[in-house]
């Protein structure tokens, strides 16, 4: 579902290698962490998925494409296939949640009677019924994460996204929000989160890809967030 194959990135003007020749084959419907420490490369490499960067070396392939060479016009469809989640939720604050989330769907097109239909199974689905007059700063830290997860899952997409999605919350709310991206994930949405919890991580037990200065030092089954046999 996502390749990288010897990607390396250099920032414009930067003098060392953001990435450097990682290669990483993240099949349909897995799960994969993406650990290492602040500047090892983890959010660059997610850009590079949505195209949000282009590598300097090497190939990503999303579903089978090289997303390099994708037209400019084609970059919108590819990222409508990406849910994104962020550490800092990222909501419309002037719209509430049923608005938020049913934005996500009116950018792309969809019918009102589809909105209508999708955004309440979809608030249902996170935990969130009942919500979805309230407004973003009316909710909890991880009652949001579950809007901003809601958003970036109600049209379905193939790979979710999620950068740091627990960083703003308690170990408690972040099991919920955890237990909410396995949920996703056996759906079959394929899932990719960068983070630096290791809670979360030791007590998922999924793929974990290390990197260090831009390179992977690790691509485990099953791992911890620090080395472990
Ligand atoms: N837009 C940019 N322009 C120049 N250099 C950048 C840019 N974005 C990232 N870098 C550099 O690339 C390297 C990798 O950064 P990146 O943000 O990918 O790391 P990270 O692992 O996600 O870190 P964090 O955990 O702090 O988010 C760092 O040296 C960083 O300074």
């Amino acid at each position: 579902m996502i390749r990288f194959e010897k990607v390396s990135k250099t920032y414009p003007g930067q003098g060392h290698a953001a990435l450097e020749n990682v290669s990483i084959d993240v099949e349909k419907g897995e799960f994969v962490f993406l650990v290492g420490a602040s500047g090892s490369g983890k959010s660059t490499a997610l850009r590079l998925v949505l195209r949000e960067a282009r590598p300097t070396a090497g190939r990503v392939y999303v579903a089978g494409k090289e997303i390099n060479r994708l037209a400019g016009w084609k970059v919108p469809r590819l990222r409508r296939q990406i849910g994104t989640v962020f550490q800092d939720f990222r909501l419309l604050p002037n719209k509430t949640v049923n608005e938020n989330v049913a934005f996500a769907l009116q950018v792309i097109g969809k019918s009102r009677s589809e909105v209508t239909r999708v955004v309440p199974e979809t608030l249902e689905l996170v935990g969130l019924e009942g919500k979805g007059d309230r407004m973003p700063d009316e909710l909890s830290g991880g009652e949001q994460q579950r809007v901003a997860i809601a958003r970036a899952f109600v049209n379905r997409p193939m790979i979710l996204i999620a950068d740091e999605p627990t960083g703003n919350l308690d170990p408690a709310t972040s099991v919920g929000i955890m237990k909410l991206l396995d949920r996703i994930n056996r759906t079959g949405t394929t899932v990719v989160m960068a983070t630096h919890d290791h809670g979360v991580v030791d007590q998922m037990r999924k793929r974990v890809v290390e990197l260090s200065a831009g390179q992977v030092v690790r691509d485990q089954a099953q791992g911890g967030y620090g080395f472990s046999h």
